[in-house]
Parts: C-alpha cells; sequence; structure tokens
C-alpha cells in the first residue's frame, strides 16, 4: 500500500432498498456507498430523506430484506462481515446513539450505564472500567449520582452519547447528537467526537449543522429521497475549481484593477485578487490578460466554497424554502 492509499472501506452498503410496510415510497432507493475505516463520515439530507433509516438498517434495528422486491436485495458489509449471515458480529462492534434519548430519566446516570453494561453483556471484571471510561469521554463525574430526569439537556445528550460507546464499539452512529443544547454542550460534545476518531474509531455522524459537519467529517455523503446524491471527501467537495485566487507580488493599481474588470470578474482585498473562471474563458488566457495589466503573480490557488452551498446546491434548495 502506498502512503497515500485511501483507507479501507469498514462499511460497504452496496443496492440497499427499504419500504417500510404500508408506505407508498421507498425510504432507501437503491442505496450504495462506503465509510473508511478510522474516518469520520458525515450523512447530511433534509427531513425525511433516509437518514434514520440508513443507520438503523447499519445497526440492525431494521433488516434491509424487509419489503423489497426479489432481486432488489442489496448487501451491507461491515469490518468483513455480511449481514444476512453475521448479524450479531456486526452488532457487537457497533454503537449507536440515537436522536431521541435512550436512557431511563428516572434512574441515576450511574445506574443507567450499569444497567446497559448488563444489557450488553460486557463481562462483570470490565465494566467498572468501561463505564469509567464513558464517564471521562463525556464529562459525566458531577453528575453521575444524580437523576438523568435532572440533567440539562447537553448533559442528557452527553449520557446518550455514554451509552452508546459502553461496549467499546469500533464504529460509532450518532443520530443529531447535538440537537438542542447550547455552544457550549455543541463545543464539548464535539471535542468528544474527535477524540474518540482520534482513537481509531469510526464515526458516523448525521446533522443539520452544516458548520459542525465541515469541522469534525472527512468526508460526506448527502442523501434526498432515500437517494445518494453525492458522496466525496470533505477537502474535494469544498474546493471551488471555477474560482481561482491569485496572490500579487506587489499593489494592484487602481488603473490596473480596472483594466482587469472590464474583462473579469475580479475582487482586490488588498493582497489578493479573486475571480471566478467564466464558462468560455481559459486559464491561459486570464494568466496573460494579468501580466498585460502589470499583475506580478507570485502564488494561486482554487477558492472554495462553504458545506452549506454545496448541500443546497445538491438537494436543489435554497435559503427561502
Ligand atoms: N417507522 C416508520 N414507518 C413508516 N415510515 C417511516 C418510518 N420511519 C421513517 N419513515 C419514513 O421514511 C422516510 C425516511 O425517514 P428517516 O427518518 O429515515 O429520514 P431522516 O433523513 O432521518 O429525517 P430527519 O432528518 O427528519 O430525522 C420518511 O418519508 C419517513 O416519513
Amino acid at each position: 500500500m502506498t502512503q497515500n492509499a485511501s483507507p479501507l472501506p469498514i462499511v460497504t452498503v452496496d443496492a440497499i432498498n427499504h419500504r417500510y410496510t404500508g408506505a407508498a415510497e421507498a425510504a432507501l432507493k437503491n442505496i450504495s456507498l462506503t465509510i473508511a475505516e478510522g474516518s469520520c463520515f458525515g450523512l447530511l439530507g433534509p427531513n425525511g430523506a433516509g437518514k434514520t433509516t440508513l443507520i438503523s438498517l447499519l445497526t440492525g434495528i431494521i433488516s434491509p430484506q424487509q419489503n423489497t422486491q426479489p432481486g432488489q436485495q442489496g448487501r451491507i458489509h461491515i469490518s468483513g462481515f455480511d449481514y444476512s449471515r453475521d448479524a450479531k458480529k456486526i452488532k457487537a462492534i457497533s454503537g449507536l446513539v440515537p436522536q431521541d434519548y435512550a436512557f431511563y430519566p428516572a434512574l441515576t446516570g450511574r445506574e443507567n450505564l450499569q444497567f446497559f453494561a448488563g444489557l450488553y453483556q460486557i463481562a462483570p471484571a470490565d465494566i467498572a472500567a468501561r463505564i469509567d471510561y464513558c464517564v471521562a469521554v463525556c464529562g459525566l463525574e458531577k453528575v453521575l449520582n444524580q437523576r438523568a430526569a435532572t440533567y440539562s439537556g447537553g448533559i442528557k445528550r452527553r449520557l446518550n452519547i455514554g451509552l452508546g460507546l459502553l461496549h467499546n464499539p469500533r464504529i460509532l452512529y450518532l443520530d443529531e447528537p447535538t440537537v438542542g443544547i447550547d455552544a457550549q454542550s455543541r463545543y464539548f460534545i464535539l471535542q468528544a467526537i474527535q477524540q474518540l476518531k482520534a482513537s481509531g474509531m469510526t464515526i458516523v455522524y448525521t446533522s443539520h449543522y452544516m458548520e459542525e459537519v465541515e469541522q469534525i467529517c472527512d468526508e460526506v455523503a448527502i442523501i434526498d429521497h432515500g437517494e445518494v446524491l453525492l458522496q466525496a471527501p470533505m477537502a474535494t467537495l469544498l474546493l471551488n475549481e471555477r474560482q481561482l485566487v491569485v496572490t500579487s507580488a506587489q499593489l494592484v493599481s487602481a488603473a490596473a484593477l480596472s483594466a482587469l474588470q472590464q474583462n473579469l470578474a475580479v475582487d482586490w482585498d488588498g493582497t489578493e485578487l479573486t475571480f471566478e473562471l467564466g464558462d468560455e474563458q481559459r486559464l491561459s488566457d486570464v494568466l496573460a490578460l494579468l501580466e498585460r495589466t502589470g499583475v506580478v503573480v507570485s502564488k494561486m490557488h482554487f477558492g472554495s466554497c462553504s458545506l452549506e452551498q454545496i448541500y443546497l446546491h445538491a438537494t436543489h434548495r435554497n435559503l427561502r424554502q
């Protein structure tokens, strides 16, 4: 393997369909995607796109074979296991942090962790260490002996994450883990997720907060109406290859700028010239124009766009909708 080779996929979803009983439309239509081992993978899409359904399939809550037509049954491979044969093994290496709180409000944080550790059949000798780990990652020390019902929204979200980590999964699925919480709690949770990723865990993350996804994910898939619209590494996605940013070795005069602007929609911020290449414009012609107007190009790179722009473009939505 060369140094630049992409990490092998830990999750491969191949032509998966799912239709809920009685639903007029399939929730997932021929979905295919791969998730690299050790990555933080963002799963984006509008409400009802199919994100939770896909996570439910990957974590074995629902079955891909359910209600699909013969010949449409795809495959899910996770860490070399095939869901149709090895569902138990897959569940053992998968952790789920669902959208809804998955704990008992009448129990304390500690009691919840102990109860779920028992359900996961963690060896009794390992339980205390696993609980300590989850408490440390999720910052639950101070509230451990309080009833979960009394927790703030942010601490409830953290307990939810702690429960998903109890059995030391290799892949952690987080379904909108920062909904409805304040900036501090959000920051804490994003830090915790980055820490988990740094430990080698694969993270699958759904969120409607684009800045969060841009901040922590290495790769993104956008789905809508049960179909994958695109999957790409974040760095590729955010590169705007039609936009060029040129650093000039000397100040661009007002006269030079106005000459340039007759042929090119260009911005000058005192250091850099930024412009979009039109469909008919060639880079070589633009570079010649810059030279003719006395711009000394010392550096040049592609521009960038935000994940939100990519997302809105991909889903054909705009901010007014
Ligand atoms: N249990 C269910 N029974 C019937 N239909 C369902 C069920 N759960 C989801 N659906 C439908 O399946 C489609 C996909 O829903 P899903 O919850 O997977 O979307 P989502 O992308 O997670 O949405 P959100 O961002 O709102 O959480 C929607 O049309 C939804 O109404």
